[in-house]
């Protein structure tokens, strides 16, 4: 791919359908990190299918049958592996929809592919099929206590349960969490940690201010050697919130990944080289994800690291042979 070329337009014409796949438990803000994806390519080029849409039961079938949407059988992955097959060579599909209004589904909606494509649910990365379909693997985990207060506020507020129905829904759901969806942590590109932050639960309640890691594999050999530097002299001298960044190994179901850990918040002249130098190395901008004179918080930054991540996997795909229109 030409060096100046304009990467959305490269993307929006090249046939290549690229899916970004988001795993974790509910509530664990899989729809929120994948904000700044489509903030940045807009909402021509991105599309989001939810896996809830291939339950395979109704919630009143799964309370007859006992089970929760979290054990494989009660979902249809292999209608999910066609369509996504379907849909990355280009091709419309009849999408399911599941209801959360009602527990029950709607009539089957016509879906036709983006040019990048979030699946985002319970089970993306389950079979061996789906995680040879996604591009890029995300795996979003919240601490239980980060979970509880997000997924509590969200069901309440946004699907009607009482906190009571949630938190005991919550417990009764633990083990096939442990079971079926943690593990594939595994098979994950990057994996985000996220805990209340260490200057104060209040921070993380009132200013949305979290301890958040970012777990990564090796970064792809083909990226083109990047400016990602943080600049010190403005947080010396702008340093009127507290910030930091610690760097250590984890082990990830038993992988060594490079754990990035940011809590705090950081003024928008920091923020802004790092956003800028993105928008240089990845042709696509702008990205501002901050406002000046804003602060960006932990979690922000960590879209932002992510965000090039996935844009310079796309890019690796543009320009592999035969791939995408590639040389
Ligand atoms: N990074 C975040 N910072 C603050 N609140 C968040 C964040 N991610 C999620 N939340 C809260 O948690 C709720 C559930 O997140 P959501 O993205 O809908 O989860 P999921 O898509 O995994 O079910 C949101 O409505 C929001 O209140
Ligand atoms: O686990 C999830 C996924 O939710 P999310 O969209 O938060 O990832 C829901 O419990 C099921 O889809 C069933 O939905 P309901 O409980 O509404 O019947």
């Amino acid at each position: 791919m030409p060096p100046s070329s304009d990467f959305k337009r490269v993307i929006a014409e090249s046939p290549y359908v690229f899916i970004i796949g988001v795993a974790g438990d509910s509530g664990s803000g899989k729809t929120t990190f994948t904000r700044a994806i489509r903030a940045i390519f807009g909402k021509d080029l991105v599309s989001t299918i939810t896996i809830d849409d291939y339950h395979r039961y109704d919630r009143q079938e799964r309370k007859e049958l006992g089970i929760t949407p979290l054990v494989p059988e009660a979902n249809r992955f292999d209608l999910l592996e066609e369509h996504l097959e379907d849909l990355k060579a280009g091709k419309s599909i009849q999408k399911p929809v599941y209801n959360h209004d009602n527990g029950k589904f709607d009539p089957p909606v016509p879906f036709s592919p983006t040019k990048i494509l979030i699946v985002e649910g319970l089970h993306p990365f389950i079979t061996e099929k789906l995680r040879d379909l996604i591009d890029f693997k995300l795996y979003v985990d919240p601490d239980p206590g980060v979970k509880r207060a997000w997924k509590i506020k969200r069901d309440v507020e946004q699907r009607g349960y009482s906190p009571e129905a949630v938190i005991a829904e919550m417990e009764e759901r633990k083990p096939d969490y442990e079971r079926y969806v943690a593990p594939q942590r595994g098979f994950a590109d990057a994996v985000i940690r996220i805990g209340f932050s260490k200057y104060g639960r209040e921070a993380s309640e009132n200013r949305n201010v979290y301890h958040v890691t970012l777990c990564q594999n090796e970064i792809d050999r083909s990226i083109r050697n990047v400016d990602l530097s943080i600049d010190l002299f403005p947080i010396f001298s702008l340093a009127q919130r507290d910030f930091m960044v610690e760097f250590t190994t984890e082990d990830v179901e038993g992988r060594a990944m490079g754990a990035l850990t940011f809590d705090g918040e950081l003024n928008y002249t920091v923020v802004r080289k790092l956003e800028r130098n993105i928008e240089i190395q990845t042709q696509v901008q702008p990205i501002n994800l901050v406002k000046n004179g804003a602060y960006l918080t932990a979690g922000g930054i960590a879209q932002l690291i992510l965000a090039w991540r996935i844009i310079n996997r796309r890019i690796a795909i543009e320009s592999a042979p035969g791939v995408a229109g590639g040389e």
